[in-house]
């Protein structure tokens, strides 16, 4: 994320960490040059509109913990790491609910002009209300009213992408003093419950990958409905591997009655590791790492997203539904079942801090080389799942760690990589040959050119 405090809130107090480097563009070709060395298909870059003011009314933890604030643009930072890069992938967050199809259009088309084919887009809805009042709204749009707007935005996006130039419309002639040929540009027009875009030409000629890769990281079951039908790639995180394993199932299932083929989603779970030569290293490491964890900064984080303010809450007061239901009333409503369901009963402001010793709710998996890539192993055959998406702890030194000591232990086992595919990112995840969304995905039946030249 292009920000200093991303999931594991208070490591960058830690004296080895960089990411107090993020606005500067050296420590983005570092990065990604050193992931490329790693063989990383991608790296992700998630992002934020709007701050964590929920806590106490305001950003004093926020602030104090950098907590994904301040936060630049994810976009800029692409062009100049695949400047300095060939293979790897970028997965850029944006929250299309403050955007529009349009212009969202050009500039997705743009990085992956620029890139060469490999730009994914991480497709979010949001869940802040300060986004909201940032650009005039009064609070955020419910949350399945989100997705609905999704939905519709997507379909203005595929037209816009698919079917506006024809594969062969850009010409570059110059004998015959042709650039584009007019006959293959087609108008684009979308009416629908929520965008419209009113007979325009898309802005950009196609792109390598024409749509990006799209990814999706959403928690409710209208989330993953979302995902069904959209997503090549979702990002999604689970405390154990029962419950990993019932989210990588239910994502299939939705997808197949989406009218896709259940591996045409590929789940990557969130994971932090923290691996030394020895087991005793790697737990000193952990213990030397999480001095500087913030738990504070982890609930300001959480909290947020559920619209509670938990310091209208006593240290040990139980956070019931009653209460919470007296004190915010269209909870569910607004941010949805995932969120809601995040104060089980019997929790406490206590409990919460104390469930975030590392900064996060997510616990790092701690070990040496071989014991990390055997949970790795299992985690892989036990859910399902098709990859991970790790998260920084200490940085750059947790992406190191991990490239120079487990990845050569999943070479050795044949469960990584030991050189990159030719290719888009598109063509990496899924294979030779398929640079653009296949033809059951619901975006390609925008390709309206294509229909009418058979
Ligand atoms: C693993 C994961 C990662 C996410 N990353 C982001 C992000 O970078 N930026 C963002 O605005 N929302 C992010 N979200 C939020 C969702 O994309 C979604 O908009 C929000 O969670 C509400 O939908 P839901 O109720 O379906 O989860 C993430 C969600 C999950 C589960």
């Amino acid at each position: 994320m292009n920000c200093v405090g991303h999931i594991h809130h208070g490591l960058w107090k830690h004296p080895r960490d960089n990411s107090v480097d993020y606005h500067k563009p050296a420590y983005w070709t570092e990065l990604a040059q050193l992931l490329e060395r790693g063989l990383f298909d991608a790296v992700f870059l998630a992002d934020i509109v709007g701050v964590y003011d929920v806590l106490g009314g305001g950003i004093e933890v926020t602030a104090r913990e950098a907590v994904q604030l301040p936060v630049n643009d994810p976009t800029y930072v692409v062009p100049i790491m695949a400047q300095a890069t060939r293979h790897l992938g970028f997965g850029v967050t944006a929250n299309l609910t403050y955007e529009h199809p349009y212009l969202f259009a050009r500039r997705m088309a743009t990085l992956d002009h620029l890139t060469s084919g490999r730009v994914g887009w991480n497709i979010v809805t949001g869940y802040l209300d300060s986004a909201a009042r940032a650009v005039g709204l009064k609070q955020q749009f419910d949350h399945d009213d989100r997705y609905d707007r999704g939905d519709d935005f997507l379909d203005a996006f595929y037209k816009l992408l698919e079917g506006s130039w024809e594969d062969g419309a850009v010409l570059a002639d110059r004998e015959r003093g042709v650039y584009a040929d007019p006959a293959r540009i087609h108008r684009v027009w979308h009416e629908g419950p929520y965008y419209k875009v009113d007979g325009v030409y898309n802005l950009t000629a196609p792109s390598p990958q024409r749509t990006p890769v799209l990814f999706q990281a959403g928690a409710s079951q209208r989330g993953n409905r979302f995902a069904a039908r959209h997503a090549e790639c979702v990002f999604t995180g689970a405390p154990d591997r029962a419950g990993l394993a019932r989210i990588v199932a239910n994502i299939r299932a939705l997808a197949v009655e989406a009218g896709r083929r259940a591996d045409d989603v590929k789940v990557f779970s969130s994971l932090s590791v923290i691996v030394d030569r020895s087991a005793a290293a790697a737990r000193d490491k952990y213990e030397d790492y999480r001095r500087y964890a913030s738990a504070e900064g982890a609930l300001a984080h959480m909290v947020s997203g559920t619209g509670v303010d938990l310091e209208r809450f006593g240290l040990d007061e139980e956070i019931t539904d009653a209460k919470l239901e007296a004190l915010y009333p269209d909870r569910l409503r607004r941010v949805g079942e995932a969120r809601a369901g995040r104060f089980p009963p019997g929790t406490t402001r206590r409990q919460l801090l104390a469930a975030r010793p590392f900064g996060s709710q997510q616990q790092p998996l701690v070990g040496t080389p071989s014991q990390v890539a055997d949970e790795i192993a299992r985690l892989v055959e036990e859910t399902g799942v098709d990859g991970f998406n790790l998260t920084r702890t200490v940085a750059p030194e947790s992406y190191r760690d991990f490239i120079e000591l487990v990845i050569p232990e999943l070479q050795q086992r044949g469960l990584y990589k030991t050189a990159y595919e030719e290719g888009t990112l598109r063509e990496k995840l899924f294979g030779a040959g398929q640079a653009h969304l296949p033809a059951r995905h619901h975006g390609a039946s925008h390709r309206s050119w294509q229909r009418s030249a058979a």
